[in-house]
């Protein structure tokens, strides 16, 4: 058993490191250009649009500037963009998904500077936009998005930290610089534990995912992705300070609920809804980033990805499923 999610995966780290040597100073100059926006739109679809949530919370703890995020067609369809002195940064790993073209060419229309992150040069986002970041991953086929989306997520985070003048953002940018090895040291190590997990879980149809601040883009992607696209399995995405608005209703004896935690304000509810769903008898399956690293907690979608990565390839596996391989999706086919 070897599917081509596994090659993808090995490629992250290299993925990372190339792209941050070829493309760093060139998102320099964007986020100097971005100085200039007292707005920021950030758009993107599926695990583009996860990019999007974890940059977008991350950022909001370190700093007050507007940002604000949309799924494509929302953005295309929204009455009230404020194009006045607003920039654009839209992800796309294709630089094809209809919807996030819909919305760079809207974007345009307004007048606004689009900046689009994607990996395929070749692509009608590429020629479009007025400026690009390319991602040096090489193609990739797994539908759900594995090297892809970290390098995306890196080039977010490298971009928009660099906006900000003070201590906490040099300090994720610092950190930032470690995650190509992280990652491959994750890779090595957390295959077997997750492969364990997975076999425990693969006769379950459900699983509720929740993350708080920048993990809850990563929840986002964890259930739309990783297991409805991957593993193809139901699942449910949630900012962790839901859990007592809806959930809670629903967890109960056996169903499982995967919590992310890396120590954030808002995962006092985190802590809170493991608590209540131990004591009724739910599957709890905890990710804490502080047990695999102890850098930068709000670079935790970057390192908590890889165990759920060997969790979904393995949960796929497990169920006679190819990771990687896509049955629906309507974007570019490679
Ligand atoms: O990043 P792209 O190429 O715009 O693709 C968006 C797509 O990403 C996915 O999340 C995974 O490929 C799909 O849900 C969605 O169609």
């Amino acid at each position: 058993m070897h599917y081509k999610m596994y090659d993808e995966m090995m490629e992250q780290p290299r993925s990372l490191k190339d792209t941050m040597e070829m493309e760093k100073s060139h998102m320099k100059e964007i986020s100097e250009k971005f100085q200039e926006f007292d707005k920021i739109y950030l758009v993107g679809c599926g695990s583009s649009l996860s990019t999007c949530f974890s940059s977008k919370d991350a950022m909001n703890i370190v700093s007050n500037r507007d940002l604000e995020v949309f799924t494509g067609y929302e953005f295309f369809y929204h009455k009230k963009l404020r194009e006045k002195n607003a920039g654009v940064i839209l992800t796309s790993q294709s630089g094809e998904t209809a919807d996030t073209l819909a919305a760079l060419r809207r974007a345009q229309d307004e007048g606004m500077y689009t900046v689009s992150i994607i990996n395929e040069s070749e692509s009608t986002m590429m020629q479009e936009s007025d400026d690009v970041v390319l991602t040096r991953c090489g193609r990739e086929t797994a539908i759900l998005g594995t090297k892809t989306y970290m390098t995306q997520l890196m080039c977010l985070y490298q971009t928009l930290f660099t906006l900000e003048d003070s201590s906490e953002a040099k300090n994720v940018l610092k950190d930032l610089k470690k995650i190509p090895n992280i990652t491959q040291d994750l890779l090595k190590n957390s295959e077997e534990d997750n492969k364990t997990l997975a076999q425990q879980y693969a006769d379950y149809d459900i699983f509720y995912c929740m993350g708080s601040g920048p993990n809850y883009g990563l929840s986002y992607k964890l259930a739309m992705t990783m297991f409805m696209e991957g593993a193809l399995k139901h699942a449910c995405p949630l900012y962790s300070g839901e859990f007592r608005h809806g959930l809670i209703e629903r967890v109960e004896k056996n169903i499982p609920v995967i919590f992310l935690d890396a120590d954030y304000p808002g995962d006092e509810f985190t802590r809170k809804s493991i608590e209540f769903s131990r004591k009724i008898g739910a599957k709890n399956i905890i990710y804490k980033m502080q047990d695999y690293t102890d850098i930068n907690p709000l670079l935790a979608p970057f390192v908590l990805v890889v165990p759920l990565e060997w969790f979904i390839y393995y949960l796929a596996h497990y169920n006679n499923e190819d990771p990687g391989r896509t049955r629906h999706i309507g974007k570019v086919r490679y």
